[in-house]
């Protein structure tokens, strides 16, 4: 497992093996000790899938306040995201500052997302899945979002057309502006 930081303190780019033979290949996409051992010790407690059919689809950027925040560790399991995470804990050295990173079915990436960010994807393939694993349970009382395409935040998605494919939550998300964060910064994880 290659494990690489970001810019953004605790978003890490996690590249486990894969072992090619002439029947395909076999990889451990996650183990609790192989995290651990590079010193990451979070629990994770739901597994999550989404299929997206089309291409250019975006889903966020979302988060769960405390006391559910989230921990996610997200990977493509057919087809292909721009996965994004933003800093969004109060007084952290990256507070506002955004991370992407291309994961596929094909490099085998999974993004870490730690609890203090949004997170959202867009997706480059049609029929793509994406499944990740959570470090608390869906609490639809902390459930929020932040508009996906907020200026203030700049995200490059790599939009062919500029247009997204978004669930009315997301479509009517408030501005960075106006967003209020529960995320306190309380250190390097
Ligand atoms: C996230 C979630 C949703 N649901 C339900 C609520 C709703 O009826 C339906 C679809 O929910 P959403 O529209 O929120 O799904 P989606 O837009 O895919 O939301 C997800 O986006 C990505 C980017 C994340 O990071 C996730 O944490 C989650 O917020 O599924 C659950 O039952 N459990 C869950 O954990």
């Amino acid at each position: 497992m290659q494990i690489e930081d970001t810019t953004i303190p605790g978003v890490k780019v996690l590249t486990p093996r894969r072992f090619d033979d002439s029947r395909g290949f076999f990889s451990e996409t996650w183990s609790a000790r192989t995290l651990s051992d590079a010193g990451i010790d979070i629990v994770f407690v739901q597994d999550n899938l989404s299929v997206s059919e089309t291409a250019g689809t975006v889903r966020g950027l979302h988060y769960q306040s405390p006391p559910h925040a989230q921990a996610k560790l997200v990977r493509c399991a057919r087809g292909a995201i721009f996965d994004v995470a933003v800093d969004v804990r109060r007084c952290a050295p990256t507070y506002g500052q955004w991370v992407g990173v291309d994961l596929s079915f094909e490099n085998g990436r999974q993004l870490l997302v730690p609890e203090g960010c949004l997170h959202g994807f867009a997706t480059r393939l049609p029929g793509t899945e994406v499944v990740y694993k959570c470090s608390d349970f869906y609490a639809p009382d902390c459930d929020g979002a932040v508009a996906w395409n907020d200026p203030d935040l700049g995200i490059d998605w790599g939009l062919a057309s500029g247009d997204a494919i978004l669930s009315e939550k997301d479509r009517t998300a408030p501005a960075f502006a106006a967003f209020d964060s529960p995320f306190v910064w309380e250190g390097a994880v």
